[in-house]
C-alpha cells in the first residue's frame, strides 16, 4: 500500500539522543504519519568534522529499534558531496508519488533555514514540522516569514539534551545513559567515541 504521510527527520546524529527519539515520536503522533524516515546526514556541510558515518548510523539503528513507524533511510550516506535536504526531498517525491512530505526539524535549524541550499524550493515541497528547543520557542527567520510555506508547530516537552552535551559528558567521563539510553551509551563506550571532544565537532 502506498504511504500517504511520510516524515523526514534528518540529522548529524553525532550521537543520536533521547530528545531526537521524543521529537520523532511526537511527529508520528501529531502529524499522523504512516512512516517517519530517520535520515543521517552523510556530509552535514554546516558541521564539519563529524564522527564517521558508520558509527552515527549504527547508533541511529539502535535508537529506532522496535518502533514500527520508524525506518532508517541511508540515501544521504551514499550520495557524494554535501548533504542537501532539498535533494533528499526531491528523491523522495519521485519514490513516493502523491505522498505528503513533512520535514521534521528543531527550532535551531528553523532559524538557520535561510542558510540552507535552495531553501525556497524546499519550502514549496514539504510541510515543515518544527519543535521548540528547550531554550528557544518556535519562530521563523524574517526571510522565511516573508514567503508562504506550510509550517506546523510540534508540541514536545522541553528537553535540554544535545549531541554536543553528550560528547562533552563522555569526554569528562560522566554517565550519559540518561541522555542516550543504555544501548547507545554501551556502543559509545565499546567504540571509545568522544573520549576527546576534538573527536567530534565542538
Ligand atoms: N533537545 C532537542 N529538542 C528539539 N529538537 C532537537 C533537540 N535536539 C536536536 N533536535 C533537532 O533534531 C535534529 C537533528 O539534530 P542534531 O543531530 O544536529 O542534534 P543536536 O543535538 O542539535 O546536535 P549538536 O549538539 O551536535 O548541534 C535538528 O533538527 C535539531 O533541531
Ligand atoms: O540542505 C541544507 O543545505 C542543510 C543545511 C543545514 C542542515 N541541513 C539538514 O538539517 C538536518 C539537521 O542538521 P544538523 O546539522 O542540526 O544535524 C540534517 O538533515 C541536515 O542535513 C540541511
Amino acid at each position: 500500500m502506498a504511504l500517504a504521510r511520510i516524515g523526514l527527520f534528518g540529522g548529524s546524529f553525532d550521537p543520536v539522543h533521547l530528545a531526537h527519539l521524543a521529537l520523532a515520536r511526537c511527529a508520528v503522533d501529531q502529524l499522523k504519519l504512516d512512516q517517519l524516515l530517520w535520515v543521517p546526514a552523510g556530509n552535514p556541510w554546516q558541521k564539519p568534522g563529524v564522527t564517521e558515518a558508520a558509527h552515527r548510523l549504527a547508533m541511529v539503528y539502535l535508537m529506532v529499534e522496535g518502533e514500527p513507524s520508524f525506518a532508517v533511510d541511508e540515501r544521504e550516506l551514499k550520495r557524494e558531496g554535501a548533504s542537501y535536504t532539498v535533494d533528499t526531498v526531491e528523491e523522495l517525491r519521485v519514490a513516493h508519488p502523491g505522498a505528503e512530505l513533512f520535514l521534521v526539524i528543531g527550532q535551531d535549524q528553523y532559524a538557520r533555514l535561510p542558510s540552507w541550499h535552495r531553501w525556497q524550493d524546499l519550502l514549496g515541497q514539504v510541510t515543515l514540522a518544527v519543535a521548540a528547543r528547550a531554550d528557544e520557542e518556535v519562530h521563523a527567520a524574517a526571510e522565511v516569514a516573508a514567503v508562504s510555506g506550510k509550517v506546523q508547530r510540534l508540541a514536545m516537552p522541553a528537553m535540554h539534551v544535545s549531541s554536543t552535551e553528550v560528547r562533552e559528558k563522555v569526554s569528562r567521563g560522566e554517565d550519559i545513559r540518561p541522555l542516550v539510553g543504555d544501548a547507545v551509551a554501551q556502543y559509545i563506550s565499546r567504540h571509545r567515541l568522544y573520549n576527546k571532544v576534538m573527536n567530534g565537532h565542538s
